[in-house]
């Protein structure tokens, strides 16, 4: 936690100083950067790997970064500019010597605590990676529709458990997402041509009228969380409990006799969820970190060093 003690004892603060103004601006950044750490970690580890931009044009050729492929598509340019924005004020202060990796993590506290989460200390000392892969990023992110079998694969396989699965998926206690993620759940269930019978008939209904089955836009969003989209609480559980779980993955949570007692105890007791999420996203936030000369420490996020 003191790993810049030394070098940039003030680097909590100064990001602290960039968090704040832009959540009061634009509230909505504050999920997205909270999600773009979650596609940080699970892609190489916590390394700023996501936020290699690619460089020249080669508009429908191969993917060249993490950030071309599928699942990081839509991952909103403004969450970018934040952890950008945010390292330049660390860069002013200390340059050369705090990691986009470090930077990111922070931001992601910041971003919890000020959507009305709990606040935690960030361990730090994580290098930035040297590349960014796009064959890396295949299998390492869960889908909107996996089972709690691929789930648990796919988060065990970053060491983390089915208490973490849970805690951290309370993050989409806020936030947006597009239609294209859940729409199967509304029309056409597993080729049924009937709505997940799971799914509340009123929250169907509801979100049919933002989502058709066609000639609806790509760019209408819907909150996770019908209750407090833009509250950072443990409503996202009750709403598995009442059936209103938006994707398919978050719902199976509530399904699934391994993780339901989880969900249970977290709807319950708002204290209990800001625990467990500290601590996952502590354990999250460890994953695979680069020490030494296995990483860099960039000056600008989205370009290597070279
Ligand atoms: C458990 C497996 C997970 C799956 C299948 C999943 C899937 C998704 C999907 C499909 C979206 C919507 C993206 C869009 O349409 O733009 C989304 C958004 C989001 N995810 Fe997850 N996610 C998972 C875990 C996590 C974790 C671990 C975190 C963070 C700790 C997280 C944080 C978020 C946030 C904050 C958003 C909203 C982003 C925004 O509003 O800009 N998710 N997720
Ligand atoms: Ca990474
Ligand atoms: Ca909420």
């Amino acid at each position: 936690m003191d790993f810049y003690a030394k070098t940039c004892a003030a680097v909590d603060q100064i990001v602290g100083n960039v968090t704040a103004p832009l959540f009061r601006d634009n509230p909505a950044a504050g999920p997205a950067v909270l999600r773009l750490f979650y596609h940080d970690c699970f892609v190489e580890g916590c390394d700023a790997s996501i936020l290699i931009a690619p460089t020249g044009s080669n508009a429908g050729g191969p993917p060249r970064v993490e950030r071309d492929m599928e699942e990081n598509r839509n991952l909103p340019q403004e969450a970018f500019d934040a952890v950008e924005m945010a390292k330049a004020a660390v860069e002013k202060a200390c340059p050369g010597v705090v990691t986009c990796a470090d930077v990111l993590a922070l931001a992601a506290r910041d971003f919890v605590h000020l959507a009305g989460g709990p606040y935690y200390q960030v361990k730090k000392g994580r290098k930035d990676s040297k590349v960014s892969l796009p064959g890396k990023v295949r299998g390492s992110l869960p889908r909107a529709n996996s089972t709690v079998d691929e789930l648990l694969r796919v988060f065990a396989a970053k060491g983390l458990g089915a208490g973490d699965l849970v805690a951290l998926s309370g993050a989409h206690t806020v936030g947006f997402a597009h239609c294209a993620h859940f729409v199967g759940r509304l029309y056409d269930f597993r080729g049924t041509r009937q709505p997940d019978p799971v799914m509340d008939a009123r929250l169907v209904k509801a979100l049919r009228m933002s989502c058709p089955f066609t000639g609806g836009s790509a760019r209408v969003v819907v909150p996770f969380d019908v209750s407090t989209p833009f509250q950072f609480d443990h409503a996202y559980y009750a709403n598995l409990q009442a059936r209103l779980g938006l994707l398919g993955s978050d719902q199976a949570l509530f399904l699934d006799a391994r993780t339901r007692p989880l969900v249970q105890e977290l709807a319950a007791d708002k204290e209990r969820f800001f625990q467990a999420f500290a601590a996952s996203m502590d354990r999250m936030g460890s994953v695979r970190v680069k020490k030494g000369r296995k990483g860099e420490v960039r000056r600008v996020c989205s370009q290597h060093l070279h």
